[in-house]
């Protein structure tokens, strides 16, 4: 792990229940995240790892408790607030355009940075021109830094899967974000894909100084890239610590590593 600097919670999540109907997805949960760390959250199928994301970025209105960000405390904001105040997120089914191309979509995910209006953004002219000039530039750093340099023009759904969960990557990041959610980042991958998104997650948690909370399924990935996890189980809150400490909880051990997932 490198010798990286933790910083002060950016992200405190407090108590926090959802309810579908008779089902209790999340009971009760708080944690924490601080700025700059990697945080996973594990647990077994259908734990509440992706209601958890949903809760923090406004796709779900929890039943129960708050979430501070930066000091804001709110029960409920929804998804473009999140988006505005720094929060953006990958989907375990991607959220891409297929039919447009690897740069069109990282100009989709820009779109929340532009300020012109859409009139003068059409005519590309003035404060427009100069705008659209800036954001693709931030827009070629990212491609340049995720190396997909050669699909730039290629259509995302011709891309193999793993360069496409690199594009959806790309598109939470063109939106600058201080936190950045990852729904299973590695799903799906074989084995020189996930090293690579490894990679990626940790080079972006490092040079942009971003702060990453990932759901995944890949113990050996949760293990080797997060400074702490926490562990779900049919909606509780069963371990909360470092790999290590989480490692040697038993009842984490009894509920999810000791079965296989
Ligand atoms: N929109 C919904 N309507 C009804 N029940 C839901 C909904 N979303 C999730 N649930 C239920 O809430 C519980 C938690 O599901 P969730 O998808 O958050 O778990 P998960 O840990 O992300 O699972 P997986 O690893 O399979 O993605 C499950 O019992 C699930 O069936």
């Amino acid at each position: 792990m490198s010798k990286k600097k933790i910083g002060e919670v950016i992200l405190d999540v407090r108590n926090i229940s959802l309810r579908f109907g008779g089902v209790n997805a999340l009971t009760d949960i708080s944690f924490n995240v601080r700025e700059h760390e990697i945080r996973a959250i594990i647990g077994p199928n259908g734990a509440g790892k992706s209601s958890m994301l949903n809760c923090i970025n406004g796709v779900y209105t929890p039943s129960e408790g708050s979430i501070t960000f930066r000091g804001q405390t709110f029960s409920h904001m929804n998804s473009r607030q999140v988006a505005e105040m720094g929060v953006a997120r990958t989907f375990q089914n991607l959220a891409l355009f297929k039919g447009m191309s690897v740069i069109d979509n990282l100009m989709a995910g820009r779109n929340l940075k532009i300020k012109s209006n859409l009139f003068l953004q059409a005519l590309r002219i003035g404060p427009a021109a100069r705008e659209e000039v800036q954001h693709r530039a931030f827009v070629e750093r990212i491609i340049d830094f995720l190396e997909i340099q050669a699909h730039r023009k290629t259509p995302v759904g011709q891309l193999p899967y793993g360069l496409q969960k690199r594009v959806d990557l790309g598109r939470a990041l063109a939106m600058e974000p201080q936190v950045l959610l990852l729904d299973e980042p590695m799903a799906g991958m074989n084995v020189e894909e996930k090293q690579d998104m490894c990679r990626f997650i940790l080079d972006v948690n490092d040079e942009f100084g971003t702060t990453i909370v990932l759901i995944e399924h890949d113990m050996g990935v949760v293990m080797d890239i997060s400074d702490r996890v926490v562990v779900l189980d049919y909606g509780k809150k069963i371990g909360d610590g470092t790999p290590d400490e989480v490692r040697q909880s038993e009842e984490v051990i009894r509920a999810y590593l000791g079965t296989g997932h």
